[in-house]
């Protein structure tokens, strides 16, 4: 299978750098528009293989695009990550334009790939993708929720003391300061996290996960790639083996929870045709109010695209 990655930044590179380490692709595209840029970094990741025993062929190119023809899976990381004091949503009048142009290009050599969006903001980004390649919903989503329920679990592992492989969580929402972590879906070791952590420590790290982005900026002043690299392929990794695996995703949602002809986080079935199925969980009244709070901050972000009339809604 081919894997083309756009933006070979910090995400990008890293994403592909994984992904090749895993050894189950056949080749790797890394594109980026910066001269060189893309072609270093494949160069890197290719001399690796010897050391890592992998055979993935990974390839760079700057901004030609007839290199990426008939990609499986597309992932797009270009765009402008933020810087301290900004939010995400401040990215969208750069990201926007670069958004549409990369899917126009990609749609061109690869009309079937599957699109997986990482870049900023997230959940409008993803809208962008999907109004500009105009194809199934199933096939264009976002990378967010294993990124941010990753972090949700890491910060519960260092508060019990255990290891971040017995920790199950799950989180919905935008991808955004909004964002729904559910300690009533989350258990350790199969017991219910509210028996191990008190009520207290609990919301602290609910705070601490939805903040978890702009904690990383202003420890670097840039954002994260090591998670959000690794959490992009892990999604690549579960299409391109159709492994039916079960993540939170970024998808268009048709009157699930009670939304629609939006984009944002939810249970998914991620397999060989991109989203399988959306999983729908019965919410109770609390978590539905939060759920929705933060659908309507993404539909405002979502109505700023729509003002730029940038892609047709
Ligand atoms: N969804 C998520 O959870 C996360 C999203 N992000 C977002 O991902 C994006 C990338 O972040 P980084 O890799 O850290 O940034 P970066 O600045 O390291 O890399 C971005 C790359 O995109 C390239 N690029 C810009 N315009 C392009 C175009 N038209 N065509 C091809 N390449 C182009 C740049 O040359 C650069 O190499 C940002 O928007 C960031 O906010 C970052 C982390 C997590
Ligand atoms: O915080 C940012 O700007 C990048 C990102 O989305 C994340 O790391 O969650």
């Amino acid at each position: 299978m081919k894997v083309t990655v756009v933006g070979a930044g910090n995400v990008g590179a890293t994403c592909a750098n994984v992904l090749a380490s895993k050894d189950f692709l056949q080749e790797i595209i890394l594109l980026d528009i910066k001269e060189g840029v893309a072609e270093g970094k494949a160069l890197d990741i290719w001399e690796s293989a010897p050391i890592l025993h992998f055979g993935t062929r990974v390839r760079g190119v700057t901004n030609d695009y007839s290199q990426t023809a008939n990609s499986d899976v597309v992932v797009i990381t270009s765009g402008l990550p933020r810087k301290p004091g900004m939010s995400r949503d401040d990215l969208i009048s750069t990201n926007a334009g670069i958004v549409k142009s990369v899917t126009e290009n990609i749609m061109k050599y690869s009309p079937d790939a599957i699109l997986v969006v990482v870049s900023n903001p997230l959940d409008v980004m993803t809208y962008c993708a999907y109004l500009t390649a105009k194809v199934d919903s199933r096939r264009v989503f976002g990378m967010a929720g294993v990124l941010d329920t990753a972090r949700y679990k890491a910060f519960l592992a260092e508060e019990i003391g255990c290891s971040p492989k017995d920790i199950e969580a799950l989180l919905l929402g935008g991808h955004g300061d909004t964002m729904v972590p559910l300690p009533r879906y989350t258990s350790v070791g199969g017991i219910p996290v509210t028996e191990l952590v008190s009520a207290d420590r609990l919301q602290a790290i609910i705070e601490r996960t939805q903040k978890g982005g702009g904690e990383i900026v202003n420890l670097l002043g840039t954002s994260a790639w090591y998670a959000p690299g690794v959490a992009a392929a892990q999604m690549v990794e579960a299409i391109c083996k159709d492994e039916r695996r079960i993540l939170p995703c970024c998808a268009w949602l048709t009157g699930q929870y009670g939304l629609k002809n939006i984009y944002l986080g939810v249970p998914v079935v991620l397999g060989r045709n991109g989203i399988e199925k959306i999983i729908e969980l019965q919410l109770n009244e609390q978590e539905m109010q939060l759920v929705k709070a933060s659908a309507d901050h993404v539909r405002e972000v979502m109505n700023v695209l729509d003002n730029m009339q940038l892609v047709k809604s």
